[in-house]
Order: C-alpha cells, then structure tokens, then sequence
C-alpha cells in the first residue's frame, strides 16, 4: 500500500472535499494520506472518515499544511482562491503535486501559482471533467470556422452556494471562442447586461450566469448567427465527474517536470 502515491484532500469537508476523500479512499492505485481544514474549523483532529458520517479511515483531518503533506505526493484542492495560492508555495515545498480545482482565481493570483509552478508540478482548470475539456477543442474550432456574424454567448447555470461568476468552466469556454478568433479573452468580454445597454457589440463574447438550487453545473456555448443558432452544450449530473479528473490529473503529475499544466495536457488533447 505504501508504494502508491499518498493524496492530500484539501477543504474536506467541502462539497468537492468530501466527494474527494471518497474518491480517493475507493481508488486502488493512490491511498489517502492527509485531509486539510482551515485553522478552528470543527472537524480539525477527527478522523476524517467519522467526520464525514462514514466509517474511520485513519486519517485525522489537519490543519498543518506540511505535516499533512510529509510523506504524500500530491495535494488535491477544490477551496478557495487565498487558500490555494498560499498551497501553492507551500506545496512546492513539499515536493507534491498540487492538482488545483479552485476558480475565481484572479490575475494576480494565477501569477503567484505560476511562479509556485517554476519549482513544482501544478495541474490546475476551472473544470477537471474529460467531458468539459472536450467541449472547449470543439468550441476552439467552431469559433474559428464561424465568422463574426454568429456573435458568441456563454451561459451557465450553478446551485445557490456558488461564489463565483462567471463560472471557471465559462471562462475555459469563452478563452478557447476567442483563441478561436485569434483574440485573448479579455479583448472581447462582455460581462453580464443590466440596463440600457447599446446594441450588441460585434465580436464581443458575452457571459450570463444563473443561481439557483443544487444545479451542478451546465454550461451552453451559443453561436448565434442570422437565420440559424448552434449551441455546444455541457450538463455535469455528478460531482465525481470532477474527481475523477482531479485523481487522474494527480497521478499524471507524478514524476513530470515542473510546470502549470491543464487538464488538456493530462488528458492528451493538446492545444489544436
Ligand atoms: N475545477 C473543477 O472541476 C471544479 C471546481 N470547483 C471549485 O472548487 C471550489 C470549491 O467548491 P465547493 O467544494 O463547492 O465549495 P465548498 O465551499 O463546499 O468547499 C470549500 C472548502 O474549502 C475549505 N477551505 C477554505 N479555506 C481553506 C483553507 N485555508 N484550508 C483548508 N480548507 C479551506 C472550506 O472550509 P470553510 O467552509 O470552513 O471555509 C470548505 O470546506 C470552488 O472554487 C469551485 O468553483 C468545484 C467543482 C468542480
Ligand atoms: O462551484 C461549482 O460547483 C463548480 N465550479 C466549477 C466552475 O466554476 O466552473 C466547475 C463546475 O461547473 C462546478
């Protein structure tokens, strides 16, 4: 058991924490070595499985970044932006792989992860999914094929306890329309309209976002040109999905050179 790579749940008890741990803890070719909270959290110093309303798993849920990370080899992190750009030091320190879910990560915080990803490995994408990371290839594409009379929308849909908007996948979705067209996102974002607004740019990529429920996550890319609309479409119907793509990308990283990967390089599908 020893010999396969110890993974670090960071957040666990949070919705992807949790769905973490389990993951984790099912999978035959990792072990579970730490789980994280944030100092005075009330799970710190229960096992992690009992906190979790399951049985024990023998892993105390910590709040010492390093001593939960002696001895693994990769943290996963779904938590949020000030938390993870402070693991991203601090994992490099450690040597492991810091596998990154976070989203409403800004500027300035993906230069702080990118000078982390000098000294260690990092995998990190708004959305883990294979499904969702297919869909921004085909995007890419049809963005590219479609001239600027199909004006571009991104829509997403998310549950009431979502911070952030637009979504991180979104924001994946209208980087890789506007690489389609040879532009950088922010050249070309619209951000969510309200009031009068003036006709509608062209060019532009806009964005909407709903809130509401226990929606997981749905994502539509709308290429709407005159007399006909094509929309690409996601819907995630389960959390694991997520995971799933944060344990693959955790033992992809395994032994790679250091570097800021996205799940386009675990999964093989390159920029095209
Ligand atoms: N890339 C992807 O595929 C996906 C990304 N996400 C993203 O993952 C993030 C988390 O989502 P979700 O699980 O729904 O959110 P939750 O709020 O349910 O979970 C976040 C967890 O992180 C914990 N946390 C915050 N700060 C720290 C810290 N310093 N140390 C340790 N733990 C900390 C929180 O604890 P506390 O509540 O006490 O603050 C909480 O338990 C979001 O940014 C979301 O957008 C979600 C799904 C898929
Ligand atoms: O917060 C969520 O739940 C999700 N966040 C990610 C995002 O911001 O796109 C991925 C997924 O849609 C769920």
């Amino acid at each position: 058991m020893m010999d396969v790579p110890g993974i670090v749940v960071m957040g666990a008890s949070g919705r992807m924490g949790r769905m973490l741990v389990q993951s984790v803890q099912e999978s035959p070719v990792m072990r579970l070595a730490g789980a994280l909270e944030r100092p005075g959290h009330e799970w710190i110093g229960r096992d992690v499985g009992e906190a979790m309303g399951g049985a024990a798993l023998g892993v105390a849920v910590n709040d010492d970044p390093l001593e939960a990370m002696a001895g693994a080899q990769a943290v996963i992190d779904f938590t949020a932006p000030a938390a993870t750009v402070e693991m991203a030091t601090l994992a490099a320190q450690a040597r492991a792989v810091h596998v990154i879910g976070t989203t409403g990560l800004t500027d300035d915080d993906i230069a702080k992860i990118d000078l982390a990803a000098r000294h260690a490995v990092i995998v990190r994408a708004g959305n883990m999914s294979l499904g969702v990371n297919l869909l921004t290839v085909l995007v890419r594409k049809v963005a590219a094929a479609l001239d600027e009379d199909f004006d571009i929308e991104v829509v997403e849909a998310h549950h009431r306890h979502k911070v952030d908007a637009p979504s991180g996948t979104a924001l994946m979705l209208g980087e890789a329309a506007a690489d389609g067209r040879g532009h950088g996102l922010k050249e070309v974002y619209e951000a969510a309209r309200d009031g009068i607004t003036g006709a509608r740019k062209r060019g532009q990529i806009g964005f909407s976002a709903i809130r509401g429920g226990d929606i997981i996550g749905e994502h539509d890319v709308i290429f709407a040109g005159p007399g006909e609309r094509l929309t690409l479409s996601h819907s995630a119907t389960d959390r694991s999905l997520f995971a799933k793509g944060a344990l693959k990308a955790a033992l992809w990283g395994q032994g790679r050179r250091p570097g800021h990967y996205s799940m386009l390089d675990v999964l093989g599908l390159g920029a095209s």
